[in-house]
């Protein structure tokens, strides 16, 4: 009976009518909630315990407090008045609820997305296997590490896992968005499932790879949720300055009474409140959490999980990237196009070459078994007997025969050597073959049985077209593209030319790529890295910015910190403008923000003294009607710069790849110059308009 109900529930689960949530969030429909949604938000963020993270904004809101005091206060004869602190608290008001709104915006897109992802997050139910053989039915929520599941076609991952048994194709859609399914078998670089995705065909057996809550998917809900947002250092340094700077416009404004009762007048407190708003920086105050996410959520919108703002920033600042060539500089369907015997090879070499590839699942293998068909070889099947998996590590694979003849094929300079071992001599001709094979950019793989080299195999590979122009793009940026291949010297020096890299190291060990690494940061360089096996795990970690392919496995994904849900090496590339676009904005930002404020200084100064000193007067240079719309004008500019800049600081300022001192100056000019002038401009527009009205 318990189990009918279980079998009611698992059909309704795996039903294909289920719906598959994107993560990309839907643009239009959803952007009115969005809107809508930030607007009750930045109301919630009133909290004062919520506004007192952000300093600057706190003390505006404090501000408010105050000044909406005095409007119930009795005045002061030939001061300000009730309705002066009535308009100073309500300015003050909005000041903070259009910073609330940047940062609730920016928090929004994540959060609906976040929501899309929970969906496919909804219980099932797991066919565990027991330590019996037995099949339980389990829901997913409790799956332990080291549970052994069997998922078939139609059925959902119930969890992370490593494929142990069997060869499936999934539908990843509902983490990656990308509709067309991906192949997942046991061993090799393909072998990690994600909890969420579905089993379109055949059935595999998985171990499963994490524990209730740490799954993939509760990672990448509370990533792109927020709720792990932690301010990058970067972030907390900028607050901090901006914070001392707040904390001495505090000092200063806090003292002016003291100077101007020796003077012998007064001036009320709403209008100390407004110079004080005026001259901290709350335009970059309001904005800077903003600009953070929306850099993370750009991150994110391009199918890659970043795991901390952090390693964003890092892209930007990134010196040097660290390329595999096969599979990112060339398209890595490396295939075998000619095989070429050595030295008294001939008759024997197709059978050979067969024969080390008979159980070489890599797709080289497989390609070499394609071209014998193709050429009416036939290799015999083999019972018995050890097949060598190609390793990095060893650069060859084979066969082990149950007569004890070995088979062999691989890097050239790994096959000599091991031929070598064995007391063997090299066939005269197949260095000059070899090197002919790796002029032209492809890779030679030798192939022997014993002690015997019995020819070539021809790799074919082809460098990815408009890999020269990105390479182009990066050097204008000032980063070193360093080409880090397993292949011998000459395919790597060829591939290396024709994509334009700056630098290349060849016959590469996966632990060589750690010591490359270290090097670049030993000269206090940032290192950015791609890569998907668990032998790149070390190295990406060991990286500032070590991107992990969503296909490869699970080590490597942990090791990494961002995911490409596409498994587009390449993508580090845009990675890296994004997180440059995030620094740019900020800076720009920040520029304006304080430019902007020394602006406000000329408006708001002469008017509180004008009263008292007529002869102040002189300095109202930019002839605003009357001190009481001087100072609220500035008050009201300095609050609406904040919602006009939204756009800007969630769509990052304009980035062109050239060098960062460049862009410094460029960005200097517009944005400080900008920052120093729009204020004129714009409280004297916001003065006229209210001569008008009062
Ligand atoms: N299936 C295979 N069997 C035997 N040898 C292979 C096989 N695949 C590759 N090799 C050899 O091992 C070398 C190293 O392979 P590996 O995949 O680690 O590096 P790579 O693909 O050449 O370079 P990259 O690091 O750019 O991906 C290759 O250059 C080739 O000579
Ligand atoms: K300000
Ligand atoms: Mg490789």
């Amino acid at each position: 009976m318990g189990n009918h109900l279980l079998k009611d529930q698992e059909e309704d689960i795996i039903s294909p009518a289920r719906e598959v949530p994107s993560p990309s969030v839907e643009k239009n429909s959803k952007g009115s909630s969005l809107l809508w949604n930030a607007l009750k938000e930045s109301i919630v963020k009133l909290d004062p315990r919520k506004m007192v993270k952000n300093p600057i904004m706190f003390i505006v809101e404090i501000g408010f407090f105050i000044s909406f005091i005095q409007v119930f206060l009795p005045q002061r004869p030939g001061g300000t008045g009730t309705w002066f602190s009535l308009s100073v608290a309500l300015i003050l008001l909005f000041t903070v609820l259009f910073a609330n709104f940047a940062e609730a915006l920016a928090e929004g897109r994540g959060k609906a997305q976040a929501g899309a992802l929970k969906k496919s997050k909804q219980d099932m139910i797991a066919n565990v296997r027991m330590k019996d053989g037995s099949i339980r039915h389990m829901p997913s929520d409790k799956l332990k590490v080291d549970d052994i599941v069997i998922v078939s076609q139609g059925e959902w991952i119930p969890g992370d896992g490593e494929v142990i048994k069997g060869i499936a194709s999934v539908d990843e859609s509902a983490i990656t968005g990308e509709s067309a399914p991906v192949m997942k078998e046991a061993g090799g670089d393909f072998n990690s499932v994600t909890g969420g995705t579905r089993v379109v065909s055949d059935s595999i057996t998985i171990r499963i790879t994490s524990n209730p809550g740490e799954s993939f998917l509760d990672r990448m809900i509370s990533l792109v949720e927020g709720a792990e947002r932690q301010k990058t250092p970067n972030e907390i340094a900028l607050n901090t300055v901006l914070t001392s700077l707040t904390l001495i416009f505090l000092f200063v404004v806090m003292t002016l009474p003291f100077f101007t009762n020796y003077l012998g007048f007064q001036i009320d407190t709403a209008v100390l409140i407004a110079l004080l708003v005026c001259l901290i920086p709350t335009t970059i105050g309001g904005l800077l959490s903003a600009i953070g996410i929306a850099g993370m959520d750009r991150v994110t919108q391009f199918n890659v999980l970043a795991m901390s703002g952090k390693a964003v920033e890092a892209a930007g600042d990134i010196n040097t990237i660290i390329l595999d060539k096969t599979g990112t500089i060339t398209f890595g369907n490396r295939m075998a196009s000619d095989i070429i015997p050595t030295g008294e090879g001939e008759e024997e070499l197709p059978y050979w070459a067969g024969m080390s590839s008979l159980k070489d699942e890599t797709p080289e293998g497989r390609s070499v078994l394609e071209l014998l068909k193709g050429r009416g070889v036939v290799i015999p099947e083999v019972t018995g007997g050890t097949f060598i998996d190609f390793k990095a590590e060893t650069r060859m694979s084979g066969l082990d025969l149950p007569d004890g003849r070995r088979v062999r094929k691989g890097a050239v300079d790994a096959v000599k050597a091991w031929v070598k071992a064995q007391g063997g001599s090299i066939p005269a001709d197949l260095e000059a073959k070899s090197t002919a094979i790796a002029g032209e950019g492809g890779t030679p793989l030798a192939v022997a049985m014993d002690d015997r080299i019995y020819g070539l195999i021809y790799l074919k590979d082809t460098v990815k077209p408009g890999m020269k122009e990105r390479f182009e793009q990066l050097r204008k940026m000032g980063i070193k593209t360093v080409m880090c291949t397993g292949d011998n010297p000459l395919t790597a020096a060829t591939i290396a030319r024709e994509a334009g890299v700056d630098e290349f190291i060849a016959e590469c060990k996966p632990e060589d790529k750690i010591e490359v690494i270290r090097f670049e940061q030993s000269q206090g360089k940032l290192v950015a890295m791609t890569g998907d096996g668990t032998n790149d795990a070390p190295a990406l970690a060991q990286a500032d910015v070590g991107l992990a392919m969503n296909s490869g496995t699970t080590a490597a994904k942990e090791a990494a910190n961002m995911v490409d849900l596409d498994s587009d090496p390449t993508k580090i590339i845009e990675v890296v403008s994004i997180g440059k676009q995030l620094l740019m904005t900020r800076g720009a930002l920040t520029t304006f923000s304080i430019a902007n404020d020394v602006a406000k200084y000329f408006a708001i100064i002469p008017a509180m003294f004008m009263t008292a000193i007529p002869e102040m007067e002189a300095l109202n240079i930019m002839k605003l009607s009357s001190p009481v719309t001087a100072i609220l004008s500035a008050l009201i500019f300095n609050a609406i710069i904040i919602p006009l800049l939204v756009p800007l600081a969630m769509k990052g300022v304009a980035y062109k790849p050239v060098r960062s001192d460049i862009l410094l100056r460029r960005n200097l000019l517009i944005y400080g110059i900008g920052g120093m002038l729009a204020p004129f401009a714009g409280i004297k527009v916001i003065d006229l308009m209210m001569s008008l009205v009062i």
